[in-house]
């Protein structure tokens, strides 16, 4: 698809009556953007269909993304919300995905832009109704050739984002339109801003099993509220729900549909330090990244079968 600028319509009107406020979207310089009348936005990068901000009402962003993330498509965005898929990490050992880099490849692929569709605020609802669904499509068709040799499967994707006046909700539906089955894992490598690492707890993990990534991949209990006070990377299986406090109140609800696991990661110092694109530094003090994924297993979709997922995540 080629970019073009949308003529944003940011007023409707009805005979009448008057105009009432819209959903502004814009498709230009390879991202989509959206603004709900109610003010609430969001922008897409179609590289990786990367969700690369998310502000509330008041103009706050809800995703970190570092100073120095990437955003030619020369490397996957470090925050906001990369895809993961087919493989979470790197695979020796699962003959399908071994050659494919870390986290697989639909981070560092350009997607389509489908289209939309957005609920519109009428005469008969408020503005604070309207919302907007953005549709973005990646296949083997489109890969490009290396990665077709890496990964030679018939699928396609279709990733939609919707923005409410509530939260963002990022779903994904995988077709295996080949006559081979394939295992696949997906992910929401969500980046959240918060102010204060050390201020941080996260429910809704308690009693949860977890692989501890930083100790060996040794299989774990969780007690009590997670709270980062070193380098994390833990893989949980869990409950749908979980919610961010920080200082005692709510910052993030997420909720998961189909996606089993969530993995709380938070690189501290020394990673942040070793990672040419986490600026500042110490940045790692104002994000965690919690995120809802089908990653501890494999999910195998036969000829013709489809996988769906999805997060919402409130505040
Ligand atoms: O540096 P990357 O490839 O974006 O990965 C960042 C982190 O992503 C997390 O999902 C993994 O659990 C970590 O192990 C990894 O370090």
């Amino acid at each position: 698809m080629v970019d073009r600028p949308n003529k944003p319509s940011a007023l409707a009107s009805t005979p009448g009556l008057p105009p009432q406020p819209q959903v502004n979207i814009s498709h230009a310089n390879s991202r989509v953007s959206a603004v709900l009348p109610t003010g609430e936005s969001i922008e897409v990068l179609l590289f990786g269909a990367t969700v690369t901000s998310w502000k509330d009402r008041a103009g706050n962003e809800k995703l970190w993304v570092s100073d120095a993330a990437k955003l030619d498509g020369s490397k996957a965005v470090r925050g906001g919300i990369p895809l993961v898929f087919p493989v979470f990490g790197t695979a020796p050992d699962h003959a399908q995905t071994s050659k494919l880099p870390q986290h697989g490849f639909a981070r560092n692929s350009k997607w389509e832009f489908l289209g939309k569709s957005s609920s519109e605020s009428t005469p008969s609802t408020s503005q604070s109704d309207a919302s907007v669904k953005l549709d973005f499509g990646l296949s083997s068709a489109t890969l490009d050739e290396k990665t077709k040799e890496l990964w030679p499967y018939t699928f396609s994707a279709i990733y939609t984002v919707t923005l409410t006046p509530d939260g963002l909700r990022t779903g994904i539906v995988i077709n295996n339109d080949g006559d081979k089955p394939f295992d696949c894992q997906f992910l929401c490598h969500t980046y959240l801003r918060i102010n204060d690492i050390t201020k941080v707890e996260i429910t809704g993990l308690e009693n949860s099993k977890y692989i501890d990534k930083v100790d060996g991949a040794k299989t774990k209990s969780q007690s009590g509220a997670v709270t980062i006070t070193g380098e994390t990377d833990r893989v949980y299986t869990s409950e749908p729900t979980i919610v961010v406090t920080e200082g005692g109140s709510t910052v993030f609800k997420i909720e998961r549909d189909n996606l089993e696991n969530v993995v709380v990661w938070n690189p501290w110092t020394e990673k942040a330090a070793s990672m040419g694109d986490f600026e500042p530094k110490d940045g790692f003090k104002n994000m965690i990244c919690v995120e809802a994924g089908s990653v501890a297993g494999w999910t195998t979709l036969e000829a013709g079968d489809a996988y769906e997922g999805a997060q919402t995540i409130s505040y």
